[in-house]
């Protein structure tokens, strides 16, 4: 943001490129409110869904939060290397909502082949996402189950290179760091202090809504504090 505004205090000295105006920076403002917001949340709603369905991946989370961090002081990004579980419920999470849509669209700037296959200049590239973390035949073993394990080989965090929650490329996420912290300190603090259980008269279903991004269709949780 400052850097930007002093580009554009610096354009009555030397030339800059039109795009650069107050009114360019109040709607990259908002692209990036708008980028940034409902995808986080989702992931999250995603994350929670999964939890009450599957309560003892829930569990397993919970034990390292207490054994790493204890019951007292507040989760940081600092704990982040020793909560290896937590990263992965992260990167399963990301997959189970990145996984049900498609990247924003492309133009293709030239003719080019990919795979043998020519796409013309100037048509329209879309990547399915779905296809690569949640199809059945995607690379990932039995692909609708929640499974945080997936991520872990050897004792150590391992991600395939078909996980690409946030695209991939020249223009991939740029909220890809910013995201991860924020779902890692959301789960990581609120497992530590609760936890989320289905509602018999109330299942929760994996029934999920198409919209700008997917989301979980709304579901009822018990919250108890731990
Ligand atoms: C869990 C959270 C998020 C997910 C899963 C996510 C996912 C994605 C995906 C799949 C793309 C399209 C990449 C492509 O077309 O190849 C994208 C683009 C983008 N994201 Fe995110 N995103 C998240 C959070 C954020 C945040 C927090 C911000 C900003 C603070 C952000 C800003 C953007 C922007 C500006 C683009 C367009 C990049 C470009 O076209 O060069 N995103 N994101």
């Amino acid at each position: 943001m400052d850097i930007y505004l002093n580009v554009i205090k610096s354009a009555e000295k030397e030339f800059v490129h039109e795009s650069f105006s107050e009114e360019q920076l109040v709607a990259l403002s908002m692209d990036m409110f708008m980028a940034g917001s409902e995808t986080t949340s989702n992931t999250l709603s995603f994350c929670f869904l999964y939890l009450i369905l599957y309560p003892e991946v829930q569990k397993k989370a919970q034990d390292e939060i207490d054994a790493v961090v204890g019951k007292i002081r507040v989760p940081s990004l600092d704990d982040r290397p020793k909560l290896p579980y937590v990263e992965c419920i992260v990167l399963e999470s990301l997959r189970m909502f990145s996984g049900r849509a498609f990247t924003v669209p492309h133009r293709s700037l030239k003719d080019t082949y990919l795979n043998g296959y020519l796409i013309p200049k100037d048509v329209t590239v879309i990547a399915n996402l779905y296809g690569c973390m949640l199809e059945e035949d995607c690379g990932f073993e039995e692909p609708h189950i929640f499974r945080p394990e997936r991520f872990i080989r050897d004792g150590k965090i391992s991600v395939p290179e078909n996980l690409i929650p946030f695209g991939f490329g020249k223009h991939r996420c740029l909220g890809e760091t910013l995201a991860r912290a924020n779902v890692f300190l959301f789960i990581a603090a609120m497992l530590q202090k609760f936890t989320f259980c289905a509602v018999p008269q109330f299942p929760a279903t994996l029934e999920w809504l198409d919209g700008v991004t997917p989301r979980t269709k709304p579901f009822r949780a018990v919250i108890k504090r731990r």
